[in-house]
């Protein structure tokens, strides 16, 4: 037997305690890291409480014992039966990131909702503690608190992910699904094909006028490649084209749907070796929010260090253009193949050619030791957050309704007409409504997020954020830099 006296100074005392249902005797059932009862060094999970004040808890139901505790001020003095095998933590440190949402208050199911700790996507956990199968120890960075809190475990938050109780696990067909809304997508396109059958030469016209203006962003000799109108109006059909079970299992193999509903995602501090390649730098943001005017301005600050991958076509090249310039030029056979055989992180149709951004023409850029910087789609995601790209992702935030119609006063906004026209109220709406989608949903894979309010702000912050990707530690998946047989 020993007697344990803890000063308790308005703090918990950091310990939960259970009761053996056959024997009626008291548990502390674990001791909270770095909270009261750990610090002390004195009371261990496993240990058999006796009496608590002078108070004999044999046969109390927990919360009666709790309730004595509330009650008791300054110094507590507690009666226990040390356990006899105390186990070893010899647990290494282990950092995950949050995938999904958790609220302790929300849990009917935790322990003590008071020892629970809340946290958000994309926070960083530190498990200090995972010695119950079910409920871990936990402390969020950085940290403000020595003592930890009680999470889920991976595979109890996995089953309550199934019973959808508090957080909002992904969807597996959320991936390909344009995050506008179906409807409108639909009579978006049915105007545009009508547009387009009704003014072919309009269209060709649309088109030089779109090459010349491509052929004017060669700076120093350097072509900017990858900002072809074309390209960039076939993703916004691709999700009608290709939003198929059937795309959807070629695009995103078992790993994508299993990635995307693990809750925690292990991570480790990783700071880039200037020996190696560059961190792919992935911009992600709602269409017309500005993703690749602030994509070009980077390039063209310095062509030299930022550049762009060229992506891959089925169309004939025309007479003006090289391949592996504007294009790389395939035919439908070896586009098709490259589809199967996961080469594409990105890909759809436009006017029965094919379009696609490669993995090798983006190691193609990072093997020339420049930074690449490509605009994707949230459900590229899975492709280029990879061992071999490192994507460091960085979310392009509309910001307020009312600042964009400050901010976007002369600026033309591109349609699925194949033209430019000025941004009207309705696309402002639009932008904002996408945009708060695309972060409820994706936070979790965002490592920075940038408010494009002002262009010359947002331009500034994207260049120190790509500068702090490249220079600074960041936290990224342990799969990236220790691969398991999984990854
Ligand atoms: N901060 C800003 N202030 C004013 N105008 C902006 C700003 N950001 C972008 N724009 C303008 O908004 C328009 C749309 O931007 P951009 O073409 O980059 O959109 P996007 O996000 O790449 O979407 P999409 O690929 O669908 O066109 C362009 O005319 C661009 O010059």
């Amino acid at each position: 037997m020993r007697i344990v006296c803890l000063v308790k100074n308005n703090q918990p005392l950091g310990a939960t305690i259970r009761r053996d249902d056959v024997t009626g005797e008291i548990y502390i059932a674990r001791v909270i890291h770095g909270g009261l009862a750990d610090r002390s060094g004195l009371l261990h999970a496993g240990d058999r409480l006796v009496e608590v004040n002078g108070q004999p808890v044999f046969g109390l139901e927990p919360e009666q014992i709790i309730q004595i505790l509330a009650h008791s001020h300054g110094t507590i003095m507690f009666k226990v039966v040390p356990i006899t095998d105390r186990p070893v933590n010899n647990q290494t440190m282990l950092y995950v990131r949050a995938m999904v949402d958790y609220s302790p208050q929300a849990d009917p199911s935790i322990p003590c909702a008071d020892a629970g700790m809340a946290f958000r996507k994309c926070d960083i956990l530190e498990i200090v503690d995972q010695s119950d199968s079910l409920w871990w120890q936990a402390v969020k960075l950085p940290s403000t608190s020595a003592c930890a809190g009680l999470i889920p475990s991976t595979s109890l938050l996995k089953r309550k992910q199934k019973e959808f109780w508090w957080s909002q696990p992904y969807h597996p067909h959320t991936c390909v699904k344009s995050l506008s809304t179906v409807d409108e997508e639909d009579d978006m396109i049915a105007i545009d094909e009508k547009c387009v059958e009704a003014d072919e030469e309009a269209f060709e016209s649309e088109e030089l006028k779109d090459e010349a203006s491509e052929f004017s962003t060669n700076i120093e000799g350097i072509y900017l490649t990858g900002f072809r109108r074309s390209l960039r109006l076939c993703r916004r059909r691709r999700g009608q084209a290709f939003g198929t079970s059937q795309f959807c299992s070629l695009r995103c193999p078992a790993s994508c749907y299993s990635s995307l509903s693990n809750p925690y995602e292990d991570v480790v501090r990783y700071q880039h070796h200037p020996e190696h390649t560059h961190r792919l730098i992935a911009l992600i943001g709602p269409s017309g929010v500005g993703v690749n005017e602030l994509r070009r301005k980077l390039i063209e600050i310095n062509p030299k260090v930022y550049q762009g991958p060229v992506p891959h076509t089925t169309r004939p090249p025309k007479c003006h253009e090289e391949a592996g310039r504007e294009y790389h030029f395939v035919s439908r056979e070896q586009f098709d193949s490259m589809v199967c055989n996961h080469r594409f992180i990105e890909f759809g149709e436009l006017r029965g050619h094919l379009y696609g951004i490669s993995v090798d023409a983006v190691k193609d850029v990072l093997t020339s030791g420049k930074i690449c910087v490509i605009d994707i789609e949230p459900y590229a995601l899975e492709s280029v957050r990879t061992p071999e790209l490192r994507a460091y992702v960085i979310f392009i935030k509309p910001p307020t309704v009312e600042q964009m119609k400050r901010t976007r006063m002369n600026s033309n906004i591109i349609t699925n007409y194949y033209t430019s026209r000025p941004f009207r109220d309705e696309d402002f709406l639009e932008i904002e409504d996408a945009g708060r989608k695309m972060e409820q949903h994706y936070c979790q894979f965002f490592d920075h997020v940038i408010v494009n309010d002002g262009l010359q702000a947002a331009c500034v912050q994207l260049l120190t954020a790509v500068r702090r990707a490249q220079d600074e530690p960041q936290w990224v998946p342990t799969s990236w830099i220790r691969p398991t047989d999984q990854s």
